[in-house]
């Protein structure tokens, strides 16, 4: 799913209008309507008090348009109109005035904290006091708004954005900002509902699809996209009946030091089970022994080091080479990792010691061939980019990043986003569970292993992060949070290619997310 940036949603609005013919009034009647019928097929006309607070623009505007069919269906409404500026919209006061013909029980006007009314645990809170054309600070009373929705503890549902948040930029007073626990977004979620920094404001979102234009919708790019089945779904290369293995590629997997050869087990049993023809180790002997015996199906060529890597010699072909996973940072691995990337020519999925060994000599990412895959966790990113104030600022300096070094670059984390230069995809699937020793070097694994059967590189990252969480999502229904280890994730990767193909998703214009599953 397309994730559109505020200017490309108001352009999608100007068009839907013209081409359709309608007025940006009865857009905004099927915003507002769409609202209101998501919440009167949940509450069948319960008489729990709502209050709707409706600011003074286009948000406050499909505020005033739900408050009017609650109304009219007989709900128990109150309706305050937030009036922290004189400058209201065209559809706001036309909405304004029909909200008036409908009821005596006009809206309140709210001006200052004085105005507050009392609002209750059980009622519900409807928010639609600023939407995507916040520009800049809410007053200080509209604060004091915003911290008495929380205070009630009353279910929150916003409209469109949790007031207070910006489409761009993350919120310096965190409390100047409404908690949603639901957002209902027009067209497109927005990028803040995936960021670390601003994620927290909404329990859950949801896509509400009010009849934006199709052409403008399919031919518009989008510099976000959201990952799903639906997305990776046609990156899946269906096997020939007549295939063997060589056909499906040979991962090298290069790693390991002394107490860490298990990252390489890890890495390497991932691949094959991800669909790798073969996977051969690569290992300081020490880990010789023990990967041999737990891993039958993988090949394993010696280092000439005993306890850490030290020149990395091997007489073979591999498709991709995957490096890193419990390397360590000696000297002696780094003269042996710079040797090899001077004569590398096949690709590379880059992860852990191998990236600080890369932040260490940054002369060395000249060697990396074109899309090579780096899979940091936010130390490692923040060793190789510097430090960032926030998650909008690292990702500019990703994309700096990527760009400059025309490498594909995968922030691991809740929502892990790839960025391959100016385009960052972000990541639904996955789960806290998957916070666990060696969860990464699976990630590697799978993408190493994708690769490997043919896979483009950003097809095999995207896919593979894409299978890396839902096995994990797979894996956490019999294992829990708690007890989710890296091994259970590469166990339900069958689970989660098997998935790709059951009972499709809901439709993704109207996905649902549980940010708390
Ligand atoms: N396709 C769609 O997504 C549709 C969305 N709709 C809704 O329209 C809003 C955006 O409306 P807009 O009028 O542009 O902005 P807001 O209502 O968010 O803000 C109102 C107005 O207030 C000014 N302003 C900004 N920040 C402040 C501030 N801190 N203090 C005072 N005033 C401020 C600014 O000038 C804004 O214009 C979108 O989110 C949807 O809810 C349409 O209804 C239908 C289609
Ligand atoms: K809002």
């Amino acid at each position: 799913m397309k994730v559109f940036s505020k200017e490309q949603i108001y352009e999608g609005d100007r068009l839907t209008t013209e081409r359709q013919n309608i007025s940006s009034t009865d857009l905004m009647e099927r915003a507002g309507t769409q609202i209101f019928n998501w919440m009167h097929l949940r509450m069948q006309g319960a008489q729990v008090p709502i209050h709707v607070f409706c600011g003074i623009g286009n948000n406050g505007g499909d505020g005033l348009v739900l408050s009017r069919q609650l109304i009219i269906h007989g709900y128990n409404v109150k309706t305050y109109i937030v009036n922290y500026s004189e400058t209201r919209s065209k559809d706001f006061l036309i909405n304004y005035d029909r909200i008036k013909n409908t009821t005596k029980d006009w809206p309140t006007v709210l001006t200052s904290s004085n105005d507050f009314p009392l609002i209750n645990q059980d009622d519900i809170i409807v928010d639609a006091v600023f939407g995507i054309g916040l520009n800049r600070p809410p007053a200080d009373w509209v604060k004091d708004l915003f911290l008495k929705f929380r205070a009630s503890k009353s279910f929150t549902l916003s409209i469109d954005i949790p007031s207070g948040l910006y489409t761009d930029k993350v919120v310096n007073d965190t409390e100047a900002v409404v908690y949603a626990n639901y957002t209902l977004s027009f067209q497109s979620p927005k990028l803040v509902f995936f960021l670390p920094n601003t994620a927290k404001y909404t329990v859950q979102w949801e896509v509400l699809d009010i009849g934006i234009d199709r052409d403008y919708l399919i031919q518009t790019e989008a510099a976000v996209e959201l990952i799903s089945k639906y997305e990776v779904l046609p990156f899946y290369q269906p096997r020939d009946k007549f295939s063997h293995k060589g056909h499906f590629g040979h991962v090298l997997m290069i790693g390991g030091s002394f107490g860490k050869i298990g990252a390489v087990h890890l890495a390497s049993r991932s691949a094959l089970i991800a669909g790798a023809g073969m996977v051969t180790a690569y290992l300081p002997t020490c880990g010789y022994t023990s990967l041999q015996s737990a891993l039958p199906e993988v090949m394993v060529v010696c280092d000439k080091g005993e306890k850490q890597i030290e020149s990395i010699t091997y007489d073979f072909d591999a498709t991709v080479v995957g490096i890193g996973v419990g390397i360590g940072t000696s000297e002696e691995t780094m003269k042996a990792f710079e040797a090899f990337l001077k004569t590398n020519k096949r690709p590379l999925v880059i992860d852990a010691d191998a990236i600080n060994l890369l932040a260490q000599n940054k002369a060395l990412l000249k060697y990396l061939p074109v899309q090579t895959v780096l899979t940091p966790h936010p130390k490692e990113l923040e060793r190789l980019i510097g430090e960032w104030h926030d998650d909008f600022d690292k990702l500019n300096k990703v994309v700096e990043f990527s760009k400059a070094h025309k490498v594909i670059i995968v922030i691991k984390g809740a929502h892990t986003i790839t960025i391959n230069g100016n385009k960052k995809y972000v990541n639904t699937t996955g789960n806290p569970g998957m916070a666990t020793a060696g969860s990464g070097d699976v990630l590697t694994g799978i993408i190493s292993g994708l690769i490997a059967q043919g896979y483009e590189p950003l097809a095999a990252t995207l896919f593979g992060v894409y299978l890396h969480g839902k096995s994990g999502d797979i894996a956490v229904e019999s294992y829990g949070y708690q007890s989710l280890i890296a091994g259970h994730i590469i166990d339900s990767l069958g689970e989660a290619y098997i998935d790709l193909f059951k009972q499709p998703e809901e439709s993704s214009e109207s996905a649902e997310n549980d940010e708390n599953n």
